[in-house]
């Protein structure tokens, strides 16, 4: 089953459901009479994504942009690949990128520059999770659901070659599961 490659659950279900909400009426309160772009970087924020918003009262908008940089491995490989870009113009508008994890800061860094030269009124970050201790670009999200320590997450969205997104909550994989996609021992 694929909980028994758990080791051990580091956010449960509650903690996730308690600190969207927190961040929801945060930016609720913080875009009070404007109407924001949240966009969702695809894939690992599809859930965090569809939990935020239903916790924003304001008038918003939702768009989309899929990006790649880790394939089926557990370290960035640098290199950024768009693979569907916005649908809607974001020139002038409030916008907000949804992230699931901000690590090296490879992905946002390059995401952030991309944006801000369609000229939008303003750019913030959400990320439900947040890795300071591995990161390589100067980059800082505007709020932060988690801080977690320097362990290669799964669950809630994110994926381990494409597995446990659909897990709950957001835990950390026996190592034997890597061992074993690897090819080691
Ligand atoms: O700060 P970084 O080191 O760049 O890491 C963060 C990025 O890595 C993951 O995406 P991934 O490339 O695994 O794609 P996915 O969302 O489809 O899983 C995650 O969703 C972030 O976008
Ligand atoms: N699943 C997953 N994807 C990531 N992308 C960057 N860091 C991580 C992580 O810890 N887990
Ligand atoms: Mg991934």
């Amino acid at each position: 089953m694929m909980k028994d490659d758990i080791e051990r659950i580091l956010i449960s279900q509650a903690e996730l459901e308690r600190r969207v909400a927190e961040l929801g009426a945060q930016i609720s309160a913080d875009y009070a009479g404007k109407e924001p772009i949240l966009v969702s970087v695809l894939r690992g924020s599809y859930i965090f994504m569809a939990d935020l918003t239903r916790h924003i009262d304001t008038f918003c908008r939702v768009d989309f942009m899929a990006v790649s940089s880790y394939g089926s491995g557990t370290v960035s490989s640098g290199q950024v690949n768009i693979i569907k870009d916005l649908s809607d113009s974001i020139e002038g508008r409030d916008v907000i990128v949804v992230e699931d994890i901000l690590d090296s800061g490879n992905t946002l860094h390059y995401l952030f520059q991309l944006l801000k030269a369609r000229h939008p009124a303003s750019i913030r970050l959400a990320t439900l999770l947040d890795k300071p201790s591995r990161r390589t670009k100067p980059i800082t999200a505007d709020y932060v659901g988690f801080e977690v320590p320097d362990e290669f997450v799964v669950g809630y969205g994110l994926d381990f070659d494409e597995r446990y997104r659909n897990l709950p909550y957001i835990g950390i994989l026996k190592p034997s599961v890597y061992k074993d996609k690897l090819g080691l021992e």
